[in-house]
C-alpha cells in the first residue's frame, strides 16, 4: 500500500501563536523525502499536525484521495499514517516481542519474522524489556512497531538524535532498505548525512513554510545555498 501526501496551505500553532503558517508539500508514493530546518521552524509542529495530535486552523492534508486534516489520530492512524515520534516511545516494561505483538494487526507484508530479518538485533533481544535496550535498539523497536501497522505513509522525527554514530549508521541502513518497499517516508533529521544518503527529495524549512524543494542532488550540489538555508553558512 502506498499513496502520495499533498499538503496546503497547512496552518497550526498553539493557542494564540502560529507556528505553521502555510505549509505545502508533497510527498510521492514511494518516495522519502527529507525535511531540514533550524531549531524551532516547525518540524515537530508538523509531524504532530499530520499525526492529529494538533489540530490545524486551516489548510488541507490529502492521502492517496482522502482529506484527513483535523481527523483525530485513530482515524488518519487507520487511513493509513504511522509515526515515529522524537524521543523514541516504546513501551518499557513490555519485552520486545510483546511491544512487536501489540503492534502487529495481521498485515501480511509486515511480520514479526520479517522484521527480526531486517532488524537481527532486535530478534537477539527478543526477551529483554524495552527499557532494557540501548538507544539504537529503542529506536528500532520504535520504527519496527511503526511498520507493523503497514502504513502507506511513514513520519519518522529525527531518528539519528541522540545516538552513537554506528549506531546512526545502523538505523540509516534500515531505513535505506525501506526506500523498495513502495512505503512514502517524510523524515525529520538534523544530521544532513543522514538525510543525503537516505532521502530522494530534499525540503527545508523555515518559520513555518517551506521555503526550499529540490532533488537531494541538485540540493548537494548547491551546497552553499544549503547551507544559508540552514544557517549554518
Ligand atoms: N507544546 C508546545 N506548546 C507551545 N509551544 C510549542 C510547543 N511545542 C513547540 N512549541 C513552539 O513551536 C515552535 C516550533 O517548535 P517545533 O518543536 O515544531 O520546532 P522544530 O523545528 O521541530 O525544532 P527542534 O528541531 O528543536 O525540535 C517553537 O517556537 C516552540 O517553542
Amino acid at each position: 500500500m502506498s499513496a502520495d501526501l499533498v499538503v496546503t496551505n497547512l496552518r497550526a500553532g498553539y493557542g494564540v501563536s502560529t507556528v505553521l503558517d502555510g505549509v505545502n508539500l508533497t510527498v510521492g508514493a514511494g518516495e522519502v523525502v527529507g525535511l531540514l530546518g533550524r531549531n524551532g521552524v516547525g518540524k515537530t509542529t508538523l509531524m504532530s499536525t499530520l499525526m492529529g495530535w494538533l489540530s490545524p486552523s486551516a489548510g488541507s492534508v490529502r492521502l492517496g484521495d482522502r482529506e484527513i486534516a483535523g481527523l483525530p489520530t485513530h482515524q488518519i492512524a487507520r487511513a493509513g499514517v504511522a509515526i515515529v515520534p522524537q524521543g523514541r516511545r516504546v513501551f518499557a516494561p513490555l519485552t520486545v516481542e510483546n511491544n512487536l505483538r501489540i503492534a502487529h494487526k495481521g498485515s501480511q507484508r509486515w511480520t514479526i519474522e520479517r522484521i527480526f530479518e531486517i532488524m537481527p538485533r532486535l530478534a537477539e533481544r527478543r526477551r529483554n524489556r524495552g527499557d532494557q535496550l540501548s538507544g539504537g535498539e529503542q529506536q528500532m523497536l520504535a520504527i519496527a512497531r511503526a511498520l507493523l501497522l503497514d502504513p502507506a505513509l511513514l513520519l519518522l522525527d529525527e531518528p539519528s538524535d541522540g545516538l552513537a554514530p554506528s549506531v546512526v549508521t545502523q538505523v540509516m541502513e534500515i531505513l535505506a532498505s525501506l526506500r523498495g518497499e513502495g512505503l512514502s517516508v517524510l523524515l525529520v533529521e538534523q544530521d544532513l548525512h543522514v538525510a543525503f544518503s537516505v532521502a530522494d527529495r530534499i525540503l527545508v524549512m523555515q518559520k513555518g513554510r517551506i521555503v526550499h524543494d529540490s532533488t537531494t542532488e541538485e540540493f548537494r550540489s548547491d551546497g552553499e545555498r544549503g547551507r544559508r538555508l540552514l544557517g549554518i553558512a
